[in-house]
């Protein structure tokens, strides 16, 4: 979310972030409600002082029984007035309220101006596609051959976008996400196992709502809904504090279960295990204080870590800026690390890295008082550490082997008793 006086003041500013954000927010139509609400809210104002003028006035009547019947009956025409306005100022002011969270925040200049993900912009390469000198199998073929999966019992009992991970494939997973949490909490973030169930005000919080709600599973008569990524949750947690600038910048790696309707993708990643519904994730998010600069360092230390995990899983990789037709309403930059995925031969989307500047703390309200005493919002970022079964695609193809196993990366062996490689029973 943008501060009201920044739209008010730099209009034109809004209107190119939108024009470059692909949004259909209409600037003009916003300012002219604000004016409306701005109208209301005088005309009540001047309506109230009024009516303290006339109670005074009528405590200084004393005997004059004529003139405390004109004051009282001028009163309670103010009161019917009043009566008849404020709710109407409510309403206007909550409308203008949900429409402020749909402005979009203001790319960084260095986002690549674009509309598509066609349009993101390789930054950096890394690692040499393996060559195989076999017939290749997907992720899918292979975790059949390996027996790792079972989609019909998922079909069977959840539906579609579903997955059983069996043997081998559920201790891979484990491996993996301990394996991301024991790395980034090493940096000094500090762990965080956190609700997958929140409250409204969280999904308000980190920009999921109210765009992206058909995307939310809700609970049938309760008042928290499923998360798709601990980044909600998180961003709720501190929701009206006032952090002292000591304690920034706050540091965290957070587990837990994901869960998305991925509606609109009907048709799209279909086979195996890209796109479910549940699906597990360890995310790194950190508060720092309000400063580009300090947001950036951050920004670049959390892609950093996730290619660091993904160096150690020894899957080649690239780095791509994401432009500002891809990134979303509230990013004002935007990193996405994508795996190679030899049997599709191109690389897919594995982490997702964004800095915001203060549009998710504004929202939800987190601040702090910097070293001159001023009380300002935070700025917040968030990357994917791991995001499993997603992950497993890039490593399963990458890592298989012409016997038809797939070869453990070492950094995971300690992980899983020191095993080399996931072979057929
Ligand atoms: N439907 C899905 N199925 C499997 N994995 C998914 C799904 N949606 C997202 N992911 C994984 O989760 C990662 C992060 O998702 S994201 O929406 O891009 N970004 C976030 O959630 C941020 N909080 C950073 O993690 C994706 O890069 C992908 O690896």
């Amino acid at each position: 979310m943008l501060d009201l006086g920044f739209i008010r003041n730099h209009p034109e500013l809004v209107k190119e972030a939108v024009r470059l954000k692909q949004s259909d927010f209409d600037v003009d139509q916003f300012l002219a409600l604000d004016r409306q609400v701005l109208e209301l809210q005088h005309q009540v104002e001047t309506l109230r002082a009024e009516q303290n003028q006339l109670s005074k006035r009528i405590g200084q009547a004393g005997k004059d029984k004529e003139l405390r019947e004109s004051l009282i009956a001028e009163g309670k025409q103010l009161a019917a007035r009043l009566k008849e306005l404020e709710p109407q100022l409510e309403a206007l002011t909550e409308q203008r309220q949900q429409l402020l969270y749909l402005v979009p925040q203001i790319p960084d200049p260095s986002a690549p101006v674009g509309t598509s993900e066609e349009d993101n912009v390789p930054v950096r390469y890394w690692g040499e596609k393996p060559q195989f000198d076999f017939p290749l199998l997907d992720h899918y073929t292979l975790m059949q051959k390996l027996d790792l999966v079972d989609m019909e019992r998922a079909a069977k009992i959840a539906g579609s976008r579903s997955y059983v991970l069996k043997g081998d494939a559920a201790r891979l997973e484990m491996a993996l996400l301990h394996f991301a949490f024991d790395r980034i909490a090493a940096k000094g973030f500090t762990p965080l196992i956190v609700p997958a169930m929140a409250r409204e005000f969280c999904f308000i919080g980190n920009g999921q709502f109210p765009r992206g709600r058909d995307q939310v599973y809700a609970l049938e008569g309760e008042d928290t809904f499923l998360v798709g990524t601990a980044e909600v949750s998180i961003t709720g947690m501190f929701k009206d504090e006032i952090l002292s600038y000591e304690e920034l910048p706050l540091t965290f790696v957070g587990f837990c279960p994901c869960f998305r309707k991925e509606a609109g993708t009907y048709g799209k990643d279909t086979r195996g295990v890209f796109r479910v519904h549940q699906f597990n994730k360890v995310e790194q998010y950190v508060i720092c204080e309000a400063s580009h600069e300090e947001s950036v360092r951050w920004h670049e230390q959390l892609i950093r870590n996730a290619e660091e995990l993904v160096q150690a899983l020894e899957i080649p990789y690239r780095v791509v800026n994401v432009c500002t037709g891809d990134m979303g309403d509230g990013k004002v930059g935007m990193y996405d690390l994508e795996c190679w995925v030899p049997s599709e031969g191109r690389y897919r989307e594995t982490h997702s890295c964004s800095y915001f500047h203060d549009w998710q703390a504004r929202r939800v309200n987190i601040r702090y008082r910097d070293r001159d005493g001023k009380v300002k919002f935070v700025h917040t970022l968030n990357n994917t550490a791991l995001a499993s079964p997603r992950i497993l695609i890039p490593l399963l193809e990458n890592h298989q082997q012409p016997d038809g196993s797939v070869r453990i990366p070492a950094a995971l062996r300690p992980y899983l008793g020191g095993q080399e490689a996931l072979r057929a029973h």
